[in-house]
């Protein structure tokens, strides 16, 4: 029988699943259920070149869930070949430093992380139930996006903070996209063909954008913090501010703590100054046409990454690559750009010429007499698969 393996990545209105064969990272099928809960909810599959996109009005995350496997009956793939199913967690704490099979004690540990990923894990927890009442006998592994960070060393972890706030309430930097920066860390260790003592930066840009610094195929600092709210500018998150902005917004304005949290994470970010769009491909095409306020979220999005990469090289004795990844990164070669004419001072040199096409081999962009850049795809979804396949191959 053939081992299958589906990963799932469930979001408050959203879900993306990908569904592997053992040992083959191109997925048998993908796509992603959006809008849920709304009339426009939709789900979208890819499968073999094709790419179907069904409404499902009003449906929630179990009824869009069903729907998908009821698809999978109609493209003929037969359920009892999944084998595992692997889900995106974003916040493990200090519980989990790997991934691992999910029960009663993971999913309470889970619970107790979701006060610290509000926006996430009361999601991914969701998405955990609705697939072990619908798979009973099948194992279910949990990839932690804070995994990956749980290498940081504690003056990068610690914050200047009252000890016992770390101590009793684990009021600390966690970092997340881990599973991003540590396959694309390694993704260019093969390519580079490194050694053990390397040390890379990797820059995650997505909804969410992250910057890692990667020592040994270690993170040793990370820009996102206790939650995902911290670090860079994103597409509706604020990235670093002064905390006591909080306090002068309650009072000027009479909002409550919860509202104006909730304003940093979803009406901020490149949203919030551009007032148009948190989409980046969006604020690049408004830009060209002259909009100045998308001109100026993107202005600070570049500065303020280029600062953080500056940041994270502090932890470095020198820089064997900077990795882009995620759609942002993947994609943009005009934010690439904007962000290392930042960086000169570590010996930065942007070709444009391959930064509007990547070398095919190695995916660099910067020139011969600058330190490697390069574009890496992300696979968050098939590290995943790869963690099932580990953790349950006693079983097999
Ligand atoms: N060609 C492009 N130019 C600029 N931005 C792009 C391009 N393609 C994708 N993006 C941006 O990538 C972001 C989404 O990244 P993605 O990694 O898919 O997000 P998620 O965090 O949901 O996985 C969006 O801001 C989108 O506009
Ligand atoms: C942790 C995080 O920010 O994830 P995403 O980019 O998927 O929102
Ligand atoms: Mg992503």
């Amino acid at each position: 029988m053939t081992h299958q393996i589906l990963v799932f990545n469930s979001g408050s209105s959203s879900f993306k699943f990908s569904l592997f064969e053992q040992n083959n990272p191109e997925p048998i099928l993908n796509g992603l259920a959006e809008q849920l809960g709304q009339t426009q909810a939709s789900i979208t599959i890819k499968y073999k070149q094709s790419k179907f996109k069904h409404n499902i009005a009003n449906a929630d995350h179990k009824t869009a869930i069903l729907f998908l496997l009821d698809q999978f009956k109609k493209l003929e793939i037969n359920l009892d070949h999944i084998h595992a199913i692997g889900h995106r967690v974003v916040h493990g704490g200090e519980y989990f430093s790997d991934s691992v099979i999910i029960d009663d004690q993971v999913i309470h540990a889970l619970e107790n992380c979701s006060a610290l990923a509000p926006l996430h894990n009361p999601a991914n927890i969701e998405g955990i139930k609705i697939m072990q009442s619908i798979f009973q006998d099948t194992k279910q592994i949990a990839v932690f996006d804070t995994a990956f960070h749980q290498s940081l060393p504690s003056k990068a972890y610690l914050y200047a903070l009252p000890y016992q706030w770390y101590k009793q309430q684990g009021v600390r930097r966690y970092g997340f996209h881990g599973t991003s920066h540590k396959y694309v860390a390694q993704r260019a260790k093969e390519i580079l063909n490194l050694n053990d003592n390397h040390q890379i930066i990797t820059v995650h840009l997505g909804n969410g954008c992250s910057a890692s610094a990667i020592k040994d195929s270690k993170s040793i600092d990370t820009t996102m913090g206790m939650t995902p709210l911290e670090g860079l500018v994103m597409g509706t998150r604020c990235g670093d501010i002064d905390a006591s902005i909080l306090q002068f917004m309650q009072q000027k304005m009479g909002w409550s703590l919860d509202e104006i949290t909730n304003k940093l994470n979803k009406a901020s970010g490149l949203l919030g100054l551009s007032e148009l769009s948190n989409d980046m491909r969006t604020l690049v095409e408004a830009k060209e046409k002259g909009h100045e306020q998308a001109g100026i979220a993107i202005d600070v999005f570049c500065f303020k990454l280029a600062k953080q990469i500056m940041a994270l090289a502090t932890s470095l004795t020198s820089i064997d690559a900077l990795i882009f990844t995620g759609g942002i990164g993947e994609n943009s070669s005009f934010i690439r750009s904007q962000v290392i004419q930042n960086l000169t001072l570590l010996g930065f040199k942007i070709d444009e010429t391959l930064n509007k096409n990547p070398d095919k081999q190695t995916g660099r962009i910067s020139s011969d007499q600058s330190t490697l850049c390069m574009v890496i795809n992300t696979n968050e979804e098939w590290m995943i698969a790869q963690d099932c396949t580990r953790l349950t191959s006693t079983t097999l």
